[in-house]
């Protein structure tokens, strides 16, 4: 029987882990983990960046958890569509969804520190019904039962049922409501972004994908004329909300939108800082950024001068979307970021799920997928400063 060993990662971790290859679908791993060795029989997929189901770890404790979950869109109506009609939405089954992943976080043995709600929480439909308070208040009683607080981040939906003045001062506008203390980002309120850390060595950002936008801004505005001449330079249909056909230019639609030059600056700072500290940053917003990671449909309209920013510091580790139903998942080959688009809870079958408890280690998180959304790990990637700066240099040439 012949065997190979190898070293899976060794950065900054606290564990190094000797993998010894069988003929069998595991492989064995001698670990070394504070000082304690083990041996644990493993499926040979688990340590891989993607791996298709995830065996737990017992022996090692999360330094601590997170919920995520994305495109509830709940509206008490019968079930519908996509634009394109080929996928179901399950509008009223959506907060059942809810519930069970509520369950499942009041359940667990370790709960998670807060909950990201990755936006479009209700749809759009509730407008039209004059619904949205009320189907706001259903939505939000059932998260308020949950075990932990809940970062909100705003999409589409949000401006298709408020105002962004009426978001700014609702339950919505997670800075009014956090227990931690959070760090929002400037613009006299007129943008939606600020960053959180829930324990020392890790920082969440929350980006406002709407702040140049169509959507929730008045149209005698300097934003409203402004993001109006740019989508007129790439799209020259009547309704702005049909996208052209033209490959990555399809994300420049209505239900889309992009990041001002005050975002990009302040999350620029932002990373900076987190650089100094060496914290591991995921970066959190309704719309990808990565043409890997989504369909180019639902891609932010300047995702490249987002992009751009993400790559120039070390520290950011992760970069977490709703948006596109689908979802997705890329890593940035030349920094290692891992770029994911979750599941939408709105086009998940009634006897499926939707969302993900996501265990954070020193060296790396792993995301417990349920229903459709699969399990991953994301090792952090870990670059020497010389690394860093070639890899920089690429970009901003
Ligand atoms: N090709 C399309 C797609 C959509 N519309 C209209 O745009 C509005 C928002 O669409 P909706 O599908 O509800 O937005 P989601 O955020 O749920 O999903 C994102 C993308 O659709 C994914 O493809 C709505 O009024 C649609 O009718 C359109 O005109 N043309």
């Amino acid at each position: 029987m012949s065997t190979t060993e190898d070293t899976e990662h060794n950065t900054n971790s606290l564990a190094v882990f000797h993998h010894v290859t069988l003929f069998t679908p595991y492989r064995y791993v001698f670990g070394v983990s504070r000082n304690i060795t083990f041996l644990r029989r493993v499926s040979k997929h688990t340590l891989t960046d993607v791996s298709p189901r995830m065996e737990s770890c017992p022996e090692q404790t999360p330094l601590f958890t997170f919920g995520v979950i994305a495109d509830i869109q709940y509206a008490d109506i019968d079930d519908g569509f996509n634009f394109t009609r080929t996928r179901r939405r399950y509008y009223r089954s959506s907060l059942q969804l809810l519930k069970n992943a509520i369950d499942c976080w009041r359940e667990s043995t370790v709960k998670p520190e807060f909950i990201l709600q990755l936006g479009d929480i209700i749809d759009g439909f509730n407008k039209n019904h004059d619904t949205s308070h009320r189907a706001l208040d259903t939505v939000l009683t059932e998260l308020s039962s949950g075990p932990a607080e809940v970062h909100h981040v705003w999409g589409n939906h949000e401006f298709y049922n408020f105002s962004r003045s009426e978001l700014l001062r609702s339950r919505l506008n997670s800075t009014l409501h956090s227990e931690k203390s959070v760090n929002a980002a400037p613009a006299d309120g007129e943008v939606y972004a600020y960053s959180f850390s829930p324990v020392p060595g890790f920082t969440f950002v929350i980006l406002d994908g709407y702040d140049v936008s169509l959507l929730g801004r008045e149209e005698s505005s300097d934003r409203y004329r402004d993001s109006l001449s740019l989508i007129r330079e790439h799209n020259d249909n009547d309704d702005l909300n049909c996208p052209v056909f033209k490959g990555l230019e399809e994300r420049y639609t209505m239900f889309n939108g992009g990041f001002s030059k005050v975002q990009l600056d302040w999350l620029d700072s932002v990373l900076s800082s987190c650089d100094e500290k060496q914290d591991r940053v995921t970066v959190v917003c309704h719309l990808p950024v990565h043409p890997d990671s989504t369909t180019p449909i639902c891609l932010a309209w300047n995702y490249d001068e987002l992009l751009a920013v993400l790559r120039s510091h070390r520290c950011v580790v992760c970069f977490m979307a709703g948006h596109d139903h689908e979802g997705g998942y890329h890593k940035d080959e030349d920094t290692g970021t891992h770029h994911l688009t979750l599941e939408g809870v709105i086009e998940t079958p009634p006897d499926s799920n939707a969302f993900a408890t996501v265990s954070v280690y020193e060296d790396r998180m792993e995301l417990r997928g349920y229903g459709r959304v699969r399990d991953r790990v994301f090792l952090f990637p870990w670059r020497p400063q010389e690394q860093h700066d070639e890899c920089n240099d690429r970009f901003t040439d």
